[in-house]
């Protein structure tokens, strides 16, 4: 992984996503970034910042500045409109970077008429360098491009890169949507403290801290998930009780499955 500054990127759409890799970009050094973002407020936690600045929209994005990637944090539903704008920069060589879930590497190739495009799936904890992404390279990408892709995207955590784009569908769903899953287990474990009697805030420390511990100790630890959760399940213990409940046939082995099918096929109806 390279540690060079950054080159130049335009960032289309600075929300959450977005907002997450200009983190992650700034943290490990950015040269310079335009970025088009129509709704103000999600810019101002880069306010002051003297390598980057916001424009509302595609034509106001300032002549000299010409981008190495243009990196399209967009919602997929707003790309049809969005993207015909930022032809010009495929024409002047640019790699075109998605992180839009669902939009295929045809159907942008077709929007921006022949860019060099990588599809990629990044998730929110970028915003930490903790980030994962898995990122599959178009046709027209020259390996420097895929380098220089690989480079933003290792800039916020890991990277793995796959042949067969329908792969994106299914690791849209787990990776890309995986923090929601973890973070509704730190809700709910949150409100059952609570229902339990324990004090609101108090529930409120133990939910968090042990999410975030036991990810800690998942990204340490060379042992399996499976291990890991052996190793705090008693026999004849409590954690035994609870996790009969929660691997009943009919509870998380069916449930997970059915919602990383659901979220699967979400994506792929998104690609338009
Ligand atoms: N959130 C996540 O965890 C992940 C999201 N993604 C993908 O990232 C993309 C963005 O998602 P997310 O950040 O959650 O969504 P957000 O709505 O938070 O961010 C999108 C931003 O783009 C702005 N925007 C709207 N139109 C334009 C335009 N024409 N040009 C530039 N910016 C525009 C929006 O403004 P306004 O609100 O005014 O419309 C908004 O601020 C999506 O395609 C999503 O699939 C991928 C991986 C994970
Ligand atoms: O929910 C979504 O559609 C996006 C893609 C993955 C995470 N958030």
């Amino acid at each position: 992984m390279s540690t060079a500054i950054l080159p130049p990127v335009l960032l289309v759409g600075c929300g959450k996503m977005g907002g997450a890799l200009l983190s992650g970009w700034l943290a490990r050094g950015l040269s310079s970034a335009v970025v088009v973002e129509p709704h103000h407020p999600s810019t101002k936690p880069f306010a002051g910042r003297p390598e980057i600045r916001v424009v509302p929209d595609a034509v106001t994005i300032p002549s000299g500045f010409v981008p190495e990637a243009v990196v399209l944090a967009t919602k997929p539903q707003q790309a049809e409109e969005a993207l015909p704008g930022y032809r010009p920069f495929a024409r002047g060589g640019a790699l075109f970077v998605s992180i839009m879930a669902g939009k295929t590497l045809s159907g942008l190739d077709a929007l921006l008429e022949g860019a060099a495009v990588v599809r990629a799936m990044p998730n929110t904890p970028a915003a930490i360098g903790q980030g994962f992404t898995v990122a599959c390279a178009g046709r027209r990408c020259t390996e420097a491009q895929k380098t220089l892709a690989d480079r933003l995207l290792s800039a916020t955590g890991e990277v793995s890169w796959v042949e067969a784009e329908s792969l994106i569908d299914p690791v849209t769903a787990i990776s890309g949507g995986g923090p929601a899953y973890v973070f509704l287990l730190a809700e709910m474990l949150e409100k059952a403290g609570v229902e339990q009697g324990i004090p609101p805030d108090l529930a409120r420390r133990m939910a968090r801290a042990t999410v975030a511990g036991s990810g800690a100790l998942l990204a340490r630890s060379e042992e399996d998930a499976a291990v890991l959760r052996q190793n705090v399940t008693s026999p004849k213990g409590t954690t035994e009780q609870a996790l009969n409940v929660l691997m009943a046939e009919h509870a998380w082995p069916q449930l997970i499955p059915r919602a990383i099918e659901a979220a699967t096929r979400r994506s792929r109806e998104l690609a338009g």
